[in-house]
């Protein structure tokens, strides 16, 4: 069964951001993700994570002034200074809560400008020594232009290629099934393809981002595949819900921690 992460930079956002932890863990989540915790104090967000026995399966490192539109900088020739103060400042945060992997945006630049890709390997090599260290992974996300116009990495194959070229063991593919279907489709070939490279996947219906319970993807099937072929990894559900979170976790009924 896979192990599901609530999102709770989606999901309960009926409740202030540190509630959501406990509400998380009474609908039956035994882990969560988030994109951004650094509103708050590490110790405030390790504290919940004790108190409900949970897991924090993964964040997102600093992504620069998001209100102002940046979508982090990793592939911003320039700003390398920025990617090193936002491995300090993630790692703070990964010492107190126990996470093992770590999402790098990469910003909005051209994929094909040469200097964006040096600028972005470079970034890449940096936080895995860095994060590697202290036993984190760094994670690549692609991510589609629909939502993300103008987004750097946005090919599941030069992610992969990229994951495969450098070859260190704590880079890893981010495979997030909404952004896959929207982008290259064929999701239960790249699911098997792809394993190895995998360090976490994120889920979302196609294409309205909510429960993943309809529309284009079949679910429940590629729940049982990920099952079938030895995901040991976790399973965010980034999804925005429909209406109240708790109304539409039908489909997590069946896979709940009951306790
Ligand atoms: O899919 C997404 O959008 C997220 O996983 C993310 O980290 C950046 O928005
Ligand atoms: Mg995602």
């Amino acid at each position: 069964m896979p192990k599901f992460a609530a999102n709770l930079t989606l999901m309960f956002t009926e409740r202030d951001f540190l509630d959501r932890f406990d509400a998380a863990a009474d609908a039956g989540f035994a882990a969560v993700e988030f994109m951004f915790p650094y509103d708050h104090a590490p110790e405030a967000i390790a504290e919940r994570l004790t108190r409900n026995d949970l897991t924090l399966a993964l964040f997102n490192l600093p992504p620069g002034n998001w209100a102002a539109g940046e979508r982090g900088f990793a592939a911003l020739p320039g700003r390398f200074d920025d990617v090193k103060a936002s491995v300090d400042k993630a790692l703070d945060y990964a010492r107190a809560t126990g996470v093992k992997r770590l999402h790098m945006m990469a910003g909005l630049a051209d994929a094909n400008a040469p200097e964006a890709q040096v600028a972005y390997r470079r970034a890449v090599e940096y936080a895995a020594e860095r994060l590697g260290a202290v036993g984190v992974d760094v994670v690549l996300e692609p991510i589609n232009g629909r939502n993300m116009p103008g987004y750097f990495m946005n090919s599941f194959k030069a992610a992969a290629a990229l994951i495969e070229d450098l070859g260190r063991p704590n880079v890893k593919l981010l495979f997030d099934i909404y952004h896959r279907q929207i982008l290259h489709g064929d999701v239960t070939v790249a699911l098997r393809e792809l394993l190895p490279l995998i360090g976490h996947v994120q889920v979302a219906s196609v294409p309205s981002r909510n429960e993943p319970d309809g529309e284009e993807l079949n679910y429940v099937y590629l729940f049982a595949q990920l099952d079938r072929l030895g995901y040991a990894g976790f399973v965010g559900c980034e999804y925005n819900p429909r209406g109240p979170t708790l109304e539409g976790l039908g489909w997590f009924e069946r896979y709940k921690r009951r306790r």
